[in-house]
């Protein structure tokens, strides 16, 4: 049983069709820049995702005395960076790509093509996730860097803090087909729950600045949806799945409640009739085949099972430590309207309106984001890079999101913030 199999929402998946997503954030960064690529590798089962920092005259000779102001931090004077943020993706199963990338922008050794001595041997990359263990071999033989690891859970929680304490309109609720900014206040962040939904589902009890706990977890996640449903519908991409899904009706293929109770609701147990009894359950009751039933339709049954049941599980977990708010995260949702108004129907009918489900802007580059501000932690001689936390929008100057608010996150999206090292 579930929540209602309400009306079918609308909505576009953001990024469809594109492999690589590329945006980027503006900033300032400032300290030694010579030994470290400014670049953060968070290396999924599915994805690798890329945020790096370009300095705007990148390399020339004019950046090296130009482009780099003082900046005091009471210990010194440093030179400061004038720059953006980029983010990008890759598939796992082409990690190659993403090396030909990161080669392709000399993004290893700071975007400068015309260094003239080879890599350091101590240029090191900040890398999470679990390819940061298994690719580490190659991105040394390939780019002759090494692969600093950082804790994929200290990531995830890192760079959820950052975002929803530092961009404006990042985090948002989602419901019948309706998106609402959610206005943080960072006095009042904490305790919340991350879902992080890539191939598989964590779940972080999030209760300060590197205070967390995971405390669940679930296989059944974006890999189940993304496997599955291409064995079930031959789909190419996982874009095609989701464009799919968008065209279809999963009531061909779920048994409700009504179709059990012949036509009624079951009210004593507070089931609608539309409620979905079975996921796919009506496959089994009639003499069908896989070919005759429309891909679309069994895409929009499998996203509808995987989304309620992630919103579900995320329920019970943040019932079982009084969480209220639940921040969903993690390359699965894609601003996929159908998804995020899932999940957000899941939280509402089993918490009985108690909880609420949020989604963030910049989802799926949490622990790339950590990563990227782990340089920080481990600063390297005198470098240590921080991101401003405060409301970029209101701080720096002309400082305004450069996305298509209030619309779905866009491929190309920048946000105007700080970077800089003290
Ligand atoms: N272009 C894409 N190709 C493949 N999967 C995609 C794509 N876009 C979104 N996805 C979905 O995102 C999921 C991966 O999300 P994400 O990158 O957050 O996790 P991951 O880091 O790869 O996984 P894990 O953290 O479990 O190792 C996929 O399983 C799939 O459901
Ligand atoms: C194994 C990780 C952490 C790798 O990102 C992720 O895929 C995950 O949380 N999987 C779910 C595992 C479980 O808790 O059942």
């Amino acid at each position: 049983m579930g929540p209602s199999d309400g009306d079918k929402v609308e909505g576009s998946s953001s990024g469809a069709g594109e492999d690589l997503r590329e945006c980027e954030i503006e900033g300032k960064m400032e300290g030694s820049v010579d030994q470290i690529s400014h670049l953060a590798l968070d290396i999924g089962g599915s994805l690798v995702k890329l945020v790096y920092f370009k300095g705007n005259n990148n390399c020339s000779d004019d950046d090296k005395k130009g482009e780099r102001i003082g900046f005091s931090n009471g210990s010194g004077t440093y030179p400061i960076l004038d720059g953006r943020l980029h983010f990008a993706k890759f598939e796992t199963s082409k990690i190659n790509e993403c090396i030909d990338f990161i080669y392709s922008r000399q993004l290893h050794r700071g975007g400068c093509w015309h260094h003239e001595a080879p890599v350091s041997e101590n240029t090191i990359i900040k890398a999470t996730g679990g390819g940061a263990y298994k690719f580490a071999d190659l991105f040394k033989e390939k780019l002759g860097v090494g692969l600093d690891k950082e804790d994929e859970m200290d990531c995830l929680v890192a760079g959820a803090n950052f975002l929803l304490k530092a961009v404006h309109h990042e985090a948002f609720t989602y419901m019948d087909g309706q998106k609402e900014f959610v206005q943080i206040d960072h006095n009042d962040l904490y305790p919340y729950l991350l879902v992080n939904i890539g191939s598989g589902v964590s779940m972080i009890k999030v209760d300060g600045d590197g205070k967390f706990e995971r405390v669940s977890g679930t296989s059944v996640g974006g890999g189940t949806f993304w496997g599955l449903g291409r064995l079930l519908t031959k789909c190419k991409s996982f874009d095609e799945l989701l464009e799919l899904s968008h065209r279809g009706n999963n009531r061909v293929i779920d048994m409700l409640v009504g179709e059990i109770y012949g036509g009624m609701e079951y009210a004593k147990i507070g089931l609608s009739s539309t409620t979905i009894a079975s996921s796919f359950g009506k496959a089994i009751s009639e003499n069908k085949e896989l070919e005759d039933y429309r891909p679309e339709d069994v895409a929009r049954s499998l996203l509808r099972l995987i989304s309620n049941n992630i919103g579900q599980i995320s329920y019970l977990t943040a019932l079982r430590f009084g969480l209220k708010r639940i921040f969903f995260g993690g390359f699965f949702i894609r601003g996929h309207a159908y998804t995020m108004d899932t999940i957000s129907v899941a939280v509402h009918f089993w918490s009985k309106g108690e909880a609420k489900a949020m989604f963030l802007r910049h989802e799926g580059f949490l622990g790339a984001l950590g990563a990227f501000m782990s340089y920080e932690k481990h600063g390297l001689d005198d470098l240590m890079l921080r991101l401003e936390r405060f409301p970029i929008s209101e701080t720096y100057s002309g400082g305004k999101i450069h996305s298509p608010l209030p619309g779905d996150f866009n491929d190309h999206e920048s946000i105007e913030c700080r970077v800089y090292a003290t």
